[in-house]
């Protein structure tokens, strides 16, 4: 299947050639200062071919916004102004090429080509040879986008994407459910997902959206709604004790799935987000049913004043003011106010929402939920394992009902224009598309 990576740098090669129609969706083209050096005579279509062949030798990638320009400034002087149809919201690469094209107007075509060939000469002189890859910093885990090990009697599954702030991709979701089917089988008593790097996990990586199947985008709402539910499908019906290690900001499905989990450990700089208004998506994971059973649709939460994180319960923050003696403030967190409203919480205020087992300062985080992770493991492992059955069976039933509901509902979000132009928005916001 072409990767979106695959898409932008085939259209990177061949826009500058101008041999692909389907623009790019870049809002400020016109803002992208053209070298205006050029002497009085006119470009001719020689310049404009040796441009061309210029650009093929350029080693570094100039972003998204000049190769939008550059497709556009050809199309525009080999075949004058845009008069294609306009692509659909969904088909993202297309509009936005259809956009920058369309964006030149009636632009005449020497002028187009004048400016296509000043602009390589500009870029060509200011074109540095790209800096050597970054070696794995001491400690950093080497290994793809997700590491999975297996020590001590816990299958530890890590996002490691930390560029990218563990943004999850379509191959990582198969992943972690290879992952989890073989950590139902093997020695380990726990399982734990957590983060490498400042985030646990920045949620669906949006570029998944993005890479439209010649079926259209319905065949690839359908194909990520099955994947969801499947995906899903695997931590409700997963057979041992689940643990999230939230080491950082968590956002979207990485937030949702912890009502799956048995303990989420949190460390006191994590956040909890879950954007699906703004995304103009919907919930998944079961936290539309996890959610508000855990925090009830209004919920008066009362934290312990001034208990030091790590001693059980949740580090406080929140606290209760009683006839205004100054104990706190009353703290009314909702599951709709994060679902629907996206309200991020604190680890604290997910702790007190029941979302979070249990927050630690940031410094002794690491050290002291390992070192609970090993104790709990030297617990005998059919009875941890028959307490977790009996405590969740009842549940499953439910839960694929939930999940189904949920997968269904977000195939039809993933079509809106809500939703498609939130994730233009977010891809185009430095030219990420
Ligand atoms: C099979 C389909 C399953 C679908 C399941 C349904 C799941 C739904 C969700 O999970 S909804 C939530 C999706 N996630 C987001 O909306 C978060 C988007 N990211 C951000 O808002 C920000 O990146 C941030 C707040 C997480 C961090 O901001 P900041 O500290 O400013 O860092 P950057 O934005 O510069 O990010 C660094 C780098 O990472 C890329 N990136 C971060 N998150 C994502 C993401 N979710 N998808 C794709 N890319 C992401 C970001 O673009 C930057 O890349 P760059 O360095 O510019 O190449």
């Amino acid at each position: 299947m072409t990767t979106m990576a695959q898409v932008i740098c085939g259209l990177a090669r061949r826009w500058c050639f101008g041999a692909l129609g389907s623009p790019l969706q870049v809002p400020c083209l016109q803002a992208l200062p053209l070298h205006l050096g050029r002497t009085a005579t006119r470009a001719s279509q020689r310049d404009l071919e040796n441009a061309v062949h210029q650009v093929k030798l350029w080693k570094k990638d100039p972003g998204n916004e000049v190769k939008l320009k550059l497709y556009a400034l050809y199309k525009q002087a080999t075949e004058g102004p845009c008069n294609l149809p306009k692509p659909g919201m969904m088909d993202l690469v297309n509009k936005a090429k259809w956009d920058a094209w369309s964006a030149l107007g009636s632009l005449p075509k020497e002028t187009a080509r004048e400016n296509y060939v000043d602009l390589v000469s500009s870029l060509s002189a200011a074109s540095e040879p790209p800096s050597p890859a970054k070696p794995a910093a001491d400690g950093e885990q080497a290994g793809g986008d997700l590491v999975v090990t297996s020590e001590n009697h816990i299958t530890t599954i890590t996002f490691n994407r930390p560029a990218k702030k563990n943004a999850i991709t379509t191959q990582m979701y198969q992943d972690i459910m290879l992952a989890l089917q073989a950590a139902s089988k093997d020695d380990s008593v726990l399982t734990v997902l957590t983060g490498n790097g400042e985030y646990y996990c920045s949620g669906n990586d949006l570029t998944n959206f993005t890479d439209i199947p010649p079926e259209g985008p319905e065949e690839k709402a359908r194909t990520n709604a099955i994947l969801l539910r499947e995906f899903v499908d695997c931590f409700i019906d997963f057979p041992k004790p689940l643990v999230a290690v939230v080491n950082g900001p968590a956002v979207g499905i990485s937030v949702t799935l912890l009502g799956l989990f048995d303990l989420v450990y949190a460390s006191d700089r994590a956040t909890f987000h879950t954007p699906f208004g703004p995304l103009g998506l919907s919930p998944e994971g079961c936290s539309s049913y996890t959610f508000p059973k855990m925090m009830g649709p209004s919920k008066l939460s009362r934290t312990k004043v001034g208990s030091r994180a790590g001693e059980g319960g949740c580090q406080s923050q929140a606290t209760v003011s009683l006839q205004g003696r100054g104990l706190g403030q009353l703290v009314f967190l909702k599951a709709a106010e994060m679902l629907i409203f996206g309200r991020k919480l604190t680890a604290q205020e997910a702790c007190a929402q029941g979302l979070v087992t249990e927050v630690f300062p940031d410094s002794t985080f690491q050290k002291e939920v390992w070192t609970r992770l090993r104790a709990y493991t030297k617990l005998p492992p059919n009875a941890v394992r028959t307490s977790r059955e009996v405590m969740r069976s009842k549940g499953r039933e439910r839960l694929h009902a939930v999940n189904a509901e949920e997968c269904g509902a977000l195939q039809q979000r993933w079509l809106s224009e809500e939703c498609t132009s939130a994730v233009v928005r977010f891809l185009s916001r430095r030219g990420k598309l």
